[in-house]
C-alpha cells in the first residue's frame, strides 16, 4: 500500500515565520520585564532604600532558582521529556506569576502588611520590599530561562537545515527590542507612578506573551501530528535519557563554549543592569538621558544579529565570530574603565555602546545555531538547559560581585545618595576592569572552542543552511 505523502508544516516559509513571530514577540516581553528596573537604580535607592549591593542581589536573584535548585537542567530535561507545548505553557506561566509577585513587593499594598514587617525584621539593610521582589524575580528566572532554551529548540525544530541562524537572529533581535524599549519606557512609567508602575506595565506585557505562546502551540501541535503521520514512531534511540547528561558534561565541545558562554554573557547582562547609572555619572547627565544613550546598546545587536545569522547560514565561520566578539567586547569596556570622565563625551559613550553592540550581536548570533552541531537533537533540550545554566551561575554572581565592587571602590559614596545628598556619584573604573577582564578570557576560550573545534569536527565553521 502506498503511503500518502505529507508535506509538512515546517515546508511552509509563511508558517514558520508565522511560528517564529509568535514565540519572539513572547520573548520581546520576557526580556522587556527581565530589566524593567534597570534603569531606576537611584530611584529605588532614594524611594524604597536599596542600596547598590540589593540592586545587585535583585539582578542575581534572576537566576538563584535556576542555578543553587538546579531548575534549569530540570527545565531542559522537562522540555526533551515532555515537549515544546508543556514546557512553553509552563514557561510562560511561570513567568507571570514570578513578576505579579514582584509587582506586589513594590506596592504600598504590602509595605503596610504584617508579612512586610516580619520580613524586614532580619537582614536589615536588605529591605522587605526587596526580599520579596527577590522571590518573584528568581520564579520569573525560572520561567524566562524555559522559554529561552524552548525557544531555541522549537526555532531548531523549525528551521535546521534551513535558515536556522537567520532566526536565532531574528529572535534575539526581537527580545533585544525589549530591552531597548524598557530603557525607553520604564523611566517614563517611573514618573507617572513610580518603580511599580513600571513593573506592572511590564506583568500586563508578559500576559499578552503568556497568550502568544499559547496561540504557538497549536501551530506545534500541528507540526507534530503530521510529523506522527510520516515517521510513524519514534525508535527508543531517537528518546531522550538521563544518562544523556553525563553525555554533555564531558563533551568538549560542549565546555568550552558554555566557558566563554559564561564569560562572554557575565560582561554584557550584568553591566547592562549598572550600564544607566556608570554613562550617568560618567557623562554627569540625568539618568534618563544615560537610559537613552544605553538604549542604543540592543539596538545595535538587534539590527546586526539577523545580518550575522544570514551570514553563517551561507558562509559559516561560527567560532572565528565568536573570537572577533569577545575583542570587540574587550575593547569596548576598557574604553569605559580607561577613558577619562574629561574625555568621555557623548559621542564616545555611544560609539563605545555601538561596539559591545557589535560584540554583543557576533558572538549571541554564532553561539545558539552552533549548539545543535555539537549535541545530538534528541538532548538539545537538556544541553540548552545546561549551557544557560552554566551562564547562570556568571548572570547570578557577577551583578553581586559588581555591586560589592562599585561600594568597596566608592567608599562613603552609598551612605551619601541613601541620605539624599545632591551630585554624589560613583565611578565605575574597577567594575569595568573586571568586564574586560571576561573579555579577554572570553577571546583565550575562542580559540580553545576553534581547537576542540577542528579536532573534533564539529562544523562550527560550516554553513548551516544546506545547499
Ligand atoms: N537577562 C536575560 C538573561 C537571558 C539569558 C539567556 N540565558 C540567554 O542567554 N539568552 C540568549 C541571549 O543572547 O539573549
Amino acid at each position: 500500500m502506498k503511503e500518502k505523502a505529507v508535506t509538512l508544516l515546517n515546508e511552509s516559509k509563511t508558517a514558520r515565520w508565522i511560528a517564529l513571530a509568535l514565540i519572539s514577540t513572547t520573548m520581546f516581553f520576557a526580556y522587556f520585564f527581565v530589566d524593567v528596573v534597570a534603569p531606576l537604580q537611584s530611584m529605588l535607592e532614594t524611594d524604597y532604600k536599596w542600596t547598590p549591593e540589593v540592586f545587585g542581589m535583585l539582578g542575581g536573584s534572576e537566576f538563584f532558582l535556576n542555578v543553587f535548585a538546579f531548575f534549569l537542567i530540570f527545565s531542559g530535561v522537562i522540555l526533551d521529556k515532555m515537549g515544546i507545548r508543556f514546557t512553553l505553557i509552563t514557561a510562560g506561566l511561570t513567568m507571570v506569576i514570578g513578576a505579579g509577585l514582584k509587582f506586589y513587593a513594590l506596592t504600598p499594598g504590602f509595605a503596610d502588611t504584617g508579612f512586610a514587617a516580619w520580613l524586614g525584621s532580619f537582614i536589615t539593610w536588605v529591605p522587605a520590599s526587596a526580599k520579596l521582589a527577590f522571590v518573584g524575580f528568581a520564579i520569573f528566572g525560572i520561567g524566562v530561562e524555559m522559554a529561552g532554551i524552548t525557544v531555541s529548540k522549537t526555532i531548531v525544530k523549525w528551521f535546521k537545515g534551513k535558515e536556522m541562524a537567520l532566526a536565532m537572529g531574528l529572535e534575539m533581535a526581537v527580545a533585544r527590542l525589549g530591552v531597548f524599549a524598557v530603557f525607553r519606557l520604564t523611566p517614563i512609567f517611573a514618573e507617572n507612578g513610580g518603580p511599580s508602575n513600571s513593573v506592572l506595565w511590564g506583568l500586563v506585557f508578559l500576559c499578552i506573551g503568556f497568550l502568544l505562546f499559547l496561540t504557538y502551540t497549536f501551530m506545534d501541535a500541528k507540526l507534530d501530528k503530521q510529523m506522527g503521520v510520516s515517521k510513524l514512531t519514534t525508535s527508543p534511540e531517537d528518546e531522550f535519557k538521563l544518562s544523556d547528561l553525563k553525555k554533555i558534561f564531558t563533551n568538549p565541545g560542549f565546555l568550552a563554549i558554555s566557558a566563554l558562554c559564561v564569560l562572554f554573557y557575565s560582561a554584557i547582562f550584568p553591566f547592562q543592569k549598572f550600564a544607566t547609572d556608570m554613562l550617568a555619572s560618567k557623562l554627569n547627565v540625568d539618568i534618563k538621558s544615560a537610559a537613552a544613550y544605553v538604549s542604543f546598546f540592543p539596538i545595535g545587536a538587534m539590527i546586526l544579529t539577523p545580518f550575522i545569522g544570514y551570514f553563517l547560514d551561507v558562509r559559516g565561520k561560527g567560532a572565528t565570530m565568536m573570537i572577533y566578539g569577545a575583542v570587540l567586547l574587550t575593547v569596548s569596556h576598557l574604553i569605559f574603565a580607561l577613558v577619562p570622565a574629561e574625555s568621555f563625551g557623548v559621542v564616545t559613550a555611544i560609539l563605545t555602546i555601538v561596539i559591545l553592540g557589535t560584540a554583543f550581536s557576533l558572538v549571541p548570533a554564532s553561539m545558539w545555531p552552533s549548539l545543535p552541531k555539537i549535541v545530538e537533537d534528541r538532548y538539545l533540550g537538556s544541553a540548552y538547559g545546561a549551557i544557560f545554566w552554566i551562564q547562570n551561575i556568571g548572570l547570578l554572581a557577577v551583578p553581586i560581585l559588581i555591586g560589592w565592587a562599585l561600594t568597596a571602590s566608592n567608599p562613603g559614596v552609598s551612605e551619601q545618595i541613601a541620605a539624599g545628598v545632591e551630585g554624589v556619584k560613583y565611578n565605575y573604573t574597577v567594575p569595568e576592569l573586571i568586564f574586560a577582564g571576561f573579555g579577554v578570557l572570553a577571546f583565550i576560550l575562542g580559540f580553545v572552542l576553534k581547537f576542540v573545534d577542528k579536532k573534533n569536527g564539529y562544523g562550527l565553521e560550516l554553513p548551516n543552511k544546506k545547499k
